[in-house]
């Protein structure tokens, strides 16, 4: 199975790129795990919605160029659908045994998605009402899949 995040700009601060090796190199077992990075639209402080509409646009268009007609999506948004872990586990268990092999997951920039990636999105998951920063979205997320393959395997990793 393969595992994908595509995600808006690039990872800064050791500690996260250090978190995010360590889950990577345990979702191994699994399954092949790449990560995508799309470069940021550089973009002011201050702009009006029509300006931060086109810089989601431009970093939408990036995100989709990364994206196959086969791959099962996962777009990460605040107003999507909560799941537990469990349920999260049985969706990807599913996934796979209904042929879906290749499993995409979508972090927006600091604006978020542009309607264009959620309306190609199979689904949307949200993490909770909180906002998160995209970095740290991405090492939660790296380890809610872990986790989820842990659960699947009965592991008491998950508790
Ligand atoms: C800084 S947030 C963007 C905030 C933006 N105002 C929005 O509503 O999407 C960057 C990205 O992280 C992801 N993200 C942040 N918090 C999330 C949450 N609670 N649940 C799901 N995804 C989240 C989303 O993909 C979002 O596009």
């Amino acid at each position: 199975m393969n595992i994908k995040f595509v995600v808006v700009g690039k990872l800064k601060e050791k500690y996260f790129k250090q978190g995010i090796a360590e889950y990577a190199k345990r979702l191994s077992r699994f399954c092949k795990f790449s990560i995508v990075e799309v470069p940021d639209e550089k973009a002011p402080e201050s702009m009006s919605q029509a300006e931060m509409d086109q810089v989601m646009a431009a970093e939408g268009e990036r995100i989709l160029s990364k994206i196959k007609d086969r791959e099962y999506v996962y777009a990460l948004a605040i107003l999507g659908k909560e799941r537990s872990s469990e349920e999260f586990a049985k969706e990807i268990k599913d996934l796979t045994t209904y042929g879906h092999s290749d499993i995409t997951f979508v972090i927006g920039g600091s604006l978020g998605l542009t309607p264009a990636v959620l309306k190609r999105a199979n689904t949307q998951i949200s993490f909770g009402r909180f906002t998160l920063p995209h970095q740290l979205m991405r090492l939660v997320l790296t380890e809610q899949v872990y986790r989820a393959f842990m659960i699947n395997e009965g592991s008491p990793y998950h508790k």
